[in-house]
């Protein structure tokens, strides 16, 4: 089976990857198999130069092709917050609970037919001594009053799909991974296969 190295920590997005490469015939890797490697300062205004930064500091550490994915939820209300800075929104512990808390406190003058969100997911392939390539796939919806569901992690209970009446958190993972962010840009990745291998 082909090897692919995600350059997270991330066990949400793990997962998905896992689950979505796996048929593709790819075995995922990730940061968690590889405790040695430094953490890595997220400190781009964009989703693409985060990803850029990890994918690219990892390809140089392990000599071989990594691929990244920076995301996060962006809200209309909130002039695009919290954006690059979704991880770590209500805090440097990146607690999911508190950050969706944070957004629905901000949000709660702000009418249903206002509260437009989507999530956005940049995949960055970098290579030794190559231009790195980008991939990205965004998902609309809505910020929900409440949190609902526990499924998926981050902000999925917040964030609500008119199409299903269900937040993301509701949806099973392979409902999840139809649709989302991260599958997108994935779906553009395995259809660019050319460019990046
Ligand atoms: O509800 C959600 N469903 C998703 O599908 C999703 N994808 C991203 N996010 C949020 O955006 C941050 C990314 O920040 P991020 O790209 O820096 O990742 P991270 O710091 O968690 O891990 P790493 O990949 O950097 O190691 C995450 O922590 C989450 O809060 C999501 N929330
Ligand atoms: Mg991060």
């Amino acid at each position: 089976m082909k090897e692919m190295v995600i350059a997270t920590k991330n066990k949400g997005k793990i997962a998905e990857f896992q689950q979505m490469f796996a048929k593709a015939g790819w075995e995922v890797k990730s940061l968690l198999d590889y405790p040695e490697l430094p953490d890595i300062e997220e400190d781009g205004v964009t989703f693409a130069e985060n990803a850029a930064k990890k994918a690219e500091v990892l390809a140089t550490h392990l000599n071989q092709m990594v691929i990244a994915d920076d995301s996060g939820l962006v809200v209309d209300a909130l002039d695009g917050r919290p954006g690059v800075y979704s991880a770590r929104y209500a805090g440097e512990d990146k607690s999911d609970t508190a950050n969706s808390e944070k957004v629905l406190k901000e949000l709660v003058d702000i009418p249903g037919d206002d509260r437009t969100a989507r999530f956005v997911c940049c995949l960055a392939v970098a290579k030794p001594n190559r231009e790195t390539f980008f991939y990205e796939g965004a998902c609309e919806g809505y910020i929900a009053m409440r949190a609902t569901g526990s499924n998926g992690f981050g902000y999925d209970p917040i964030f609500y799909l008119p199409e299903l009446d269900k937040t993301m958190a509701q949806l099973t993972a392979e409902q999840k991974n139809e649709r989302s962010h991260r599958a997108k840009a994935l779906k553009q990745l395995l259809a660019k296969k050319e460019e990046w291998s």
